[in-house]
């Protein structure tokens, strides 16, 4: 994060932050590519069969060595957080659409995200919940950029053109307001110069219990 903001526009890529296993980040990104393909499929000539009985021969053979969700959750509050596991981005979680976040000079934070066939909502474009989640995240990460923190307490969402599919998106955050514990955020999605949605949020500054550890509280919704 930066003590101070200038105003130049100066994208800075937030850093990945290392795999404790390239197998995992591997198998996502494979699972991701499947996703692609299989939101493509309805109503297609493709032959299932086969295919579907591959996957089921994979997941019979990764489902029994899966660890107790309680265990990974403690695991994902340790080292890196659960910033390589979060649901927008996230490297280690097969639903994350492809984002990658940039923080700027200017004290906003931006990325560039093309959504294919998995997050259709109305023909041809993004669902309105997919675009709440990334702006949700979004502003929270925002927060941290520009030396905030809270939970999301409220937000709204002005629809104000459709979002396309397919087509590469401009995501943008910053902060608008402080007071105290409060922080309002604002955010827009644009597809080129037109814009497609613009939200507000209020965040407060709040702290919640780490699993597995009962005694510590996080502020950071994605340990970051
Ligand atoms: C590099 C990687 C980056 C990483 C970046 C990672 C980003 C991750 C982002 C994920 C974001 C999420 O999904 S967060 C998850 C979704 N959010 C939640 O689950 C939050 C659930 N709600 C709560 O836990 C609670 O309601 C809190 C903590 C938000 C607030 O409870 P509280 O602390 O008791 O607050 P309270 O005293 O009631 O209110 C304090 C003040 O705020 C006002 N206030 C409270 N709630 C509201 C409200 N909904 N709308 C308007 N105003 C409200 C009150 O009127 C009061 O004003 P006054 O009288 O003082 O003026």
């Amino acid at each position: 994060m930066r003590e101070r903001l200038g105003d130049t526009f100066d994208p800075i890529a937030v850093p990945d932050l290392p795999t404790p296993d390239p197998d995992l980040d591997r198998s996502v990104a494979e699972l991701r590519r499947l996703r692609e393909a299989i939101a493509g499929l309805a109503h297609s000539e493709v032959e299932l069969g086969d295919i579907a009985d591959r996957l089921a021969e994979a997941a019979d053979l990764l489902e029994p060595r899966v660890p107790e969700p309680a265990r990974r959750l403690e695991a994902m509050w340790t080292g890196a957080g659960s910033r390589r596991a979060n649901p927008v981005g996230g490297p280690e979680n097969p639903i994350a659409p492809p984002v990658r976040f940039f923080g700027c000079d200017d004290g906003s934070v931006t990325a560039e995200v093309t959504l294919g066939l998995a997050y259709q909502g109305p023909p041809g474009c993004v669902h309105g919940g997919i675009s709440a989640l990334i702006i949700d995240h979004m502003m929270g990460f925002a927060n941290h950029w520009g030396g905030r923190y809270g939970m999301t307490a409220h937000y709204e969402i002005d629809y104000r053109s459709p979002t396309p599919l397919l087509r590469p998106l401009t995501f943008r955050s910053w902060v608008d307001e402080v007071d105290g514990r409060k922080t309002w955020t604002k955010a827009t999605i644009h597809a080129g110069d037109r814009l497609c949605v613009e939200a507000r949020g209020l965040f407060l500054e709040a702290s919640v219990a780490v699993p597995g550890h009962p005694d510590r509280r996080s502020t950071v919704g994605d340990g970051a």
